[in-house]
């Protein structure tokens, strides 16, 4: 068995009197997806900033390939392979493709003062990498971020990632913007990255997509883990229902009743 490439043992987060997250204990391996589940303020953005070093937890530790690790920053958890790729690419639009592609890593031609951006092989380099991801339209390294597709963004910002040595991508919310078909290919992504060796935690509200590519699944509820379970363990009805808060679902069915009666009355 594969020590897991990322872990969380126990974690909670507070906010001066709010509990974000409460306990939560969780891992990925290389080659596995774990899917994120839950509704809007279940703790999945908490759970992300944890995971990628923007916050520390109040309680509970982290371990990255076994070892303890505690970050001061997100570049401490960029420099042990943990990639976060956010809800739109998390691109500048009015930057070129291989601008983006290479902020913060530029490189170089010349001899230091006289360095200057090397345009071209940036530009050679961000095509070819999205082109193995399957964008193929993208063919200038100087075409605006602004003019691509959210699925082309979120190309651009995932073959950054890999290409950059990530081991571990999580994905914040990915398909949630897009429509069926741009969603597929993000989905498709998300198998390549996980047949690749890749340890992915691909956080959504969208069971559809988490069973199409998940292999264990968590879910959040007011920042505890309702439940976890592997592939095929759960259905979506059950899935759905969990996440749905079954006794919210029950009181607005007799809440709908009761109007519905008075109606008829
Ligand atoms: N910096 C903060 N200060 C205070 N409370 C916070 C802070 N960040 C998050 N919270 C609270 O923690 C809870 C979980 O929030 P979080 O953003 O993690 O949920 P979420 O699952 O990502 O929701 P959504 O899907 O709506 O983005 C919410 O009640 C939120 O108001």
């Amino acid at each position: 068995m594969s020590v897991p490439l990322l872990k969380l043992n126990h974690v909670s987060k507070s906010f001066a009197g709010v509990d974000a997250l409460s306990d939560v204990s969780l891992e990925v391996s290389p080659g596995e997806v774990l899917c994120l589940l839950g509704d809007n303020g279940a703790g999945k953005s908490t759970l992300i900033k944890v995971l990628s070093g923007v916050h520390k937890p109040t309680r509970g530790s982290v371990e990255v390939e076994g070892r303890p690790v505690v970050f001061d920053s997100p570049k401490d958890a960029g420099d042990l392979g943990i990639a976060t790729v956010h809800q739109y690419g998390g691109t500048f639009p009015l930057m070129s493709v291989a601008r983006c592609f290479f902020v913060g890593k530029e490189p170089t031609r010349g001899v230091w003062p006289f360095q200057y951006f090397d345009k071209k092989t940036a530009a050679e380099i961000t095509v070819r990498e999205m082109q193995k991801l399957g964008i193929t339209r993208v063919t200038d390294g100087d075409r605006l971020v602004g003019s691509l597709s959210g699925g082309e963004r979120q190309s651009l910002a995932i073959a950054r990632a890999v290409y950059f040595g990530a081991k571990v991508l999580i994905l914040d919310e990915p398909t949630s913007a897009l429509g069926v078909k741009q969603a597929t290919h993000v989905l498709r992504l998300i198998m390549q990255a996980r047949a690749h060796g890749l340890a992915v935690v691909f956080v959504t509200h969208n069971v559809t997509h988490a069973m199409a590519v998940g292999d264990q699944f968590a879910v959040l509820i007011h920042g505890r883990m309702a439940d976890d379970f592997r592939k095929g363990e759960r259905t979506r009805e059950q899935i759905t229902d969990l996440m749905a808060g079954g006794e919210a679902m029950a009181d607005l069915e007799a809440e709908l009743a009761g109007l519905t009666g008075s109606g008829n009355s």
